[in-house]
């Protein structure tokens, strides 16, 4: 039996998604910790869910896996219903190879026969698959080993070996990474998403690391609270956050206040532009530490306005740390003592107390109303 869920129709000639999520929701005691989320991934493209810890990013994998049960939703793979509340296909028939935080390699079998398990075919067909792999996460010399002479990341290599073995047309990973020594992850992380984009498969990887999705994904699914509050590709959820909450996921953020005017909200920096928002309205002004642009003290005075960068502000160095590829300074500001953050590339370590001038970068601001 074949069946075939209620996808809004595709048209003919534009095939389906390799993965479609939708309206899924997984209550634990009456809390929605999966709420509405819906997605689609495409053949080759890797999507991450990204947020922070207990926002429902692994218990979504696992009802996609199949090892847990939505409460409401629809689940297709290649425009077919694999899964909703009433018809079930179960985990090992969906196609979906699955990396998580828990991997456990069979302790009685050697490396070889840990990555070759769930491989069909010829003998020599699979010990060369097997070899390409064990190459692929640098574990080739280890082959005839076992579990139990391995370093834990020596056995999530063998693990993220194993998973992609029998090429999977689906993908889920949940934090996959995360126990690799800095040195190697880097490496055997892209090489594993090439390894996997290459099969054309949907990749959906669950991180809380920012800077990882951004390294890693084609799309990032935002997450707070069991929703998807913001899709996207990385640079647009990095240059048009939906919120402060989403602007600050991604770096430090600086923030300003002030009121609407006219369109305008009056700032220590000058007039920013808001429009859309009615007179009086609250706002927020946010901008990356990268946006404050610092100038030297003359004689009591800035550099001159500009329609760019706008007024400067005077405030004093609290502390400056070198970061490697950056300078992070603090500022105590002259306006109301809050301090802003300035982020300079290479080494600029200012003493503290010293009186510099920043301006803003107005391009670069995200102006939200404020919250509360
Ligand atoms: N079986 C369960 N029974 C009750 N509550 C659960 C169950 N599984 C998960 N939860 C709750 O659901 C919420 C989301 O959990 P989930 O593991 O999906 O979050 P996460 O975003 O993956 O977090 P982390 O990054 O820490 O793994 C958490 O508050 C968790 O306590």
């Amino acid at each position: 039996m074949e069946l075939i869920g209620n996808r809004l129709s595709q048209p003919a000639n534009i095939p389906a998604p390799r993965l479609e999520v939708q309206h899924l929701t997984r209550r634990f005691g009456g809390r929605a910790v999966v709420d509405d989320v819906s997605l689609t991934i495409e053949p080759g493209q890797v999507t991450c869910l990204l947020g922070q810890s207990g926002c429902g990013k692994s218990t979504t994998l696992r009802i996609i896996a199949g090892v847990d049960m939505q409460d409401e939703g629809k689940i297709f793979v290649d425009g077919k219903l694999i899964c909703d509340t009433l018809y079930r296909v179960p985990p090992e028939g969906r196609s979906i190879g699955l990396m998580f935080q828990d991997f456990a390699l069979f302790p009685h079998l050697s490396v070889a026969d840990n990555v070759g398990f769930g491989l069909k075919g010829a003998r020599g067909d699979k010990r060369a698959r097997v070899g390409e792999l064990l190459e692929r996460v640098a574990m080739s010399r280890y082959i005839d080993m076992y579990p139990h002479e391995l370093s834990g990341g020596e056995q999530q290599r063998v693990a993220l070996a194993r998973a992609l073995a029998p090429k999977p047309r689906i993908m889920l990973m949940d934090e996959p990474f995360s126990g690799l020594d800095e040195r190697l992850r880097d490496g055997i992380r892209d090489e594993t998403l090439s390894l996997l984009k290459e099969a054309g498969a949907a990749v959906l990887l669950v991180t809380h690391e920012p800077h990882e999705a951004m390294r890693m994904a084609d799309q990032i699914a935002l997450m707070r609270g069991g929703r998807i509050v913001q899709m996207g590709a990385p640079y647009n959820l990095y240059n048009a956050p939906v919120d402060r909450a989403a602007a600050g996921f991604f770096s430090d953020v600086n923030v300003i206040g002030g009121r609407v005017q006219g369109a305008l909200t009056d700032t220590p920096f000058g007039a920013f532009l808001t429009p859309g928002l009615p007179d009086g309205t609250q706002v927020d002004i946010i901008f990356r530490p990268q946006h404050l642009k610092i100038d030297f003290d003359r004689n009591g005075r800035g550099p001159n306005p500009t329609p760019q960068d706008g007024t400067p502000a005077r405030g004093v160095v609290e502390r400056a740390r070198f970061l490697g590829r950056e300078s992070l300074v603090e500022f105590r500001m002259d306006f109301d003592g809050r301090v802003l953050k300035a982020s300079v590339p290479n080494v600029f370590l200012p003493r503290p107390g010293t009186p510099l001038w920043l301006t803003v970068r107005r391009d670069r601001c995200f102006v939200f109303p404020a919250q509360g």
